[in-house]
């Protein structure tokens, strides 16, 4: 772990915030091609993570920032982060879950509100944090940003069969920052016996209740080489 005093998970941001953020970033991005691991990777001349990073400490509610990076860069991202805010990096794991409850394990126990975000959402912006915070505060146990769904859906089979139309007016494409009440998040992890692609879904798997808001087109997570050069064109949108 690299902290802003050796050792110390208390590097805060904002006092008054009430809010932790986990920020898994140790993926290799195997979509992205050939490189450097995903979060390392350059938008407009820097890295994705610092991209994230600005945007997620500009959040007024966000107290305190833990990164999960990978293994081998743990100080050199405590490095390329701490000009931009105070933050604790961790070691990631080998899946993103894994990542994410690395991340979680330092989270101090007084605060009631995390929020697991992706560092390849790198755009998302601050008032996004601060509607699904929002909507944790009101006394959700989960929270989620989501799109309505705008190609149509198909169901097919192995061989590429059609099987038939899904109605799309029931489906959204899920983002991150994803809210949850801290209690929650760690009963929901502790609880997973397999892998989730979102931390929703293991509080769907507890029985809990996760409600959506809305979500924003800024939060597109850079997954494929057109993704960056949608991101690219989106930086000259936003401030
Ligand atoms: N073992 C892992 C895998 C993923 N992530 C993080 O989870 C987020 C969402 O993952 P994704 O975008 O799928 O990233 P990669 O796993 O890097 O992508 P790929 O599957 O293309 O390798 C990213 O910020 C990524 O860094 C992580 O912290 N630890
Ligand atoms: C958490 C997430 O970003 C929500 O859309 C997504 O599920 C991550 O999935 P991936 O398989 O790691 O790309």
């Amino acid at each position: 772990m690299s902290g802003d005093n050796d050792g110390d998970v208390t590097a805060q941001l904002n006092a008054r915030g009430d809010v932790a953020v986990v920020v898994p970033a140790a993926g290799a991005g195997v979509r992205l091609g050939p490189g450097a691991p995903k979060a390392l990777r350059l938008l407009d001349g820097e890295p994705l993570l610092v991209h994230a990073i600005r945007r997620t400490a500009s959040a007024p509610s966000v107290r305190m920032i833990v990164v999960a990076a990978p293994p081998a860069d743990v100080d050199a991202v405590h490095a390329l982060l701490s000009p931009v805010a105070p933050v604790v990096v961790v070691a990631g794991g080998a899946e993103r879950q894994d990542s994410v409850a690395a991340a979680l394990a330092v989270v101090p126990d007084d605060i009631g509100i995390v929020l697991v975000h992706d560092a390849a959402r790198c755009l998302a912006p601050a008032d996004l944090f601060e509607r699904v915070a929002a909507a944790v505060r009101e006394g959700a146990d989960a929270v989620i940003p989501a799109l309505p769904v705008v190609d149509t859906i198909k169901e097919v089979s192995a061989d590429g069969t059609v099987l038939g139309t899904v109605d799309r007016s029931v489906l959204r494409a899920v983002q991150t920052p994803q809210g949850f009440r801290a209690p929650v998040l760690r009963a929901a992890h502790a609880a997973a016996a397999d892998l989730h692609t979102d931390d929703a879904g293991a509080v769907e798997k507890l029985g809990r209740s996760v409600v959506c808001v809305p979500g924003s087109d800024f939060a597109l997570k850079i997954t494929r080489p057109l993704d960056l050069a949608v991101a690219t064109h989106l930086l000259t949108l936003s401030s």
